[in-house]
């Protein structure tokens, strides 16, 4: 086989680590060149340049007919992501281009900021005199599930709302209902569009289309069923709600937002993040065990593409973790000093300038983050 050249988003948690002949099974002749870019440099005449093999990327590059049209050398691409809206799957399908995304990879850092953003904007959730307080989960697979578990062991009731899914415990009702009846709704929803429908009548399927689209799925109609008092929280996709609508809701409501994803991302209106409770820069899902799971699960794909065993674990690059979840849901109010999700909300509005936070802002906050650590469960392992 000839040498390996990849080029890969520098943001990629442990690239040396994971991506070199040896973790690769290469034989001494053949090299692996790892090209780091910055994820938004990604681009057509980079790949025309370099022709690499391999593209890795995380959520802010676009992969499409036009990043790849002419080029023919990419054989794999990865996504060290969750989210797949920036990735025309059709498109690498046609092409014959390998795909794997990191499912999961961050289920519990995006569950557990989520709780963590609820116990400090309402630390009287954390006790457990208190009435069970209801916790609307729209969206029920990975993430959305893994905060029903949080919230089941914290005495919280859960509503929840996955069309796609069956019925349970705890997709157990309507939209309405979770909008009218929870305390808190809390998003995790991928980005989708509705199908477009041709003159013929016949479906014409672009990337990202559902029956239940997700796209402005919180909007002006919908804001209206949910009661003032109740916290909404997005953590998945930024258009998922409409951001006009929802400064005009708090304009009428104060209602308490959490934002960690924007629809006009990387570019952040000073006008709306001075009417959100907490706002930090898309990184629910960043912490070391988040990251890394990331990295290995995209690396496993590139392994089984290359037809070698793996032969490296994210459990080799972890500092030992001694933060337990069967110690901490007993001390819910002890979790928003594991996690000052405040820190980061700071961080966030000190970039303000001109009357917004301007995207290079946005990225370097990403780019140089602190990595949160998960506080462990019993269902915490490498394969989600
Ligand atoms: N902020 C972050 O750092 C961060 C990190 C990871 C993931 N995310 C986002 O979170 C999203 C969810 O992640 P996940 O791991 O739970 O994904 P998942 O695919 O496991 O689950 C998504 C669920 O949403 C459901 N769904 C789809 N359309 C729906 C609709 N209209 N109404 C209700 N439910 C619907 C699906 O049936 C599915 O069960 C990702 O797509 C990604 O965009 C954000
Ligand atoms: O979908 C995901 O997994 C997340 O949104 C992910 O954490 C974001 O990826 P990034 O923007 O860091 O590339």
């Amino acid at each position: 086989m000839k040498n390996l050249t990849i080029v890969a988003d520098s943001n990629i948690a442990s690239l040396d680590e994971f991506f070199n002949p040896v973790a690769l099974g290469q034989n001494t002749e053949q090299q692996v060149q790892v090209i780091r870019v910055a994820g938004r440099d990604i681009n057509a005449q980079l790949l025309a340049d370099v022709q690499p093999d391999v593209l890795l990327i995380r959520s802010v590059t676009s992969i499409n007919e036009s990043l790849l049209s002419d080029n023919n050398s990419v054989k794999f691409v990865g996504s060290a992501t969750i989210g797949t809206d920036h990735v025309d799957q059709k498109y690498l399908a046609e092409r014959n281009i390998t795909f794997a995304n990191a499912a999961g990879c961050s289920k519990h850092s995006v569950a557990q900021y989520v709780v963590t953003a609820i116990l400090t904007l309402r630390p009287q959730y954390g006790a457990k005199s208190m009435t069970p307080l209801t916790v609307g989960i729209i969206g029920l697979g990975n993430i959305g599930s893994t905060l029903a578990q949080y919230a089941s062991d914290l005495g919280w009731k859960i509503l929840g709302y996955d069309p796609l899914l069956t019925t349970s415990d705890i997709n157990n009702a309507s939209l309405e209902q979770v909008l009218s009846q929870s305390d808190i709704v809390s998003l995790h929803l991928p980005l989708t569009d509705k199908k477009d429908t041709d003159t013929q009548g016949a479906v014409s399927i672009s990337n990202n289309v559902s029956d239940y689209p997700t796209r402005h799925l919180i909007n002006a109609e919908t804001l209206a069923l949910m009661s003032p008092h109740t916290m909404l929280i997005n953590s998945a996709r930024g258009p998922v709600i409409d951001a006009a609508a929802l400064e005009a809701d708090i304009d009428a409501t104060e209602r308490q937002v959490v934002l960690d994803v924007f629809e006009h991302e990387p570019q952040i209106s000073e006008s709306l993040l001075s009417k959100l409770a907490i706002a930090t820069p898309h990184i629910a899902g960043y912490t070391l065990e988040g990251k890394l799971r990331g990295t290995q699960i995209i690396y496993d794909a590139l392994c089984e593409k290359l037809a070698v065993l793996p032969v490296l674990s994210m459990q080799q690059l972890l500092p030992l973790n001694t933060y337990l979840w069967s110690e901490l849901k007993e001390n819910p109010d002890i979790l928003p000093k594991f996690y000052d999700i405040k820190k980061d909300d700071a961080a966030l509005r000190s970039k303000i300038k001109s009357g917004k936070v301007k995207g290079p802002d946005f990225d370097q906050l990403r780019r140089d983050y602190h990595l949160r650590r998960e506080w462990q469960t019993s269902m915490v392992n490498v394969t989600v």
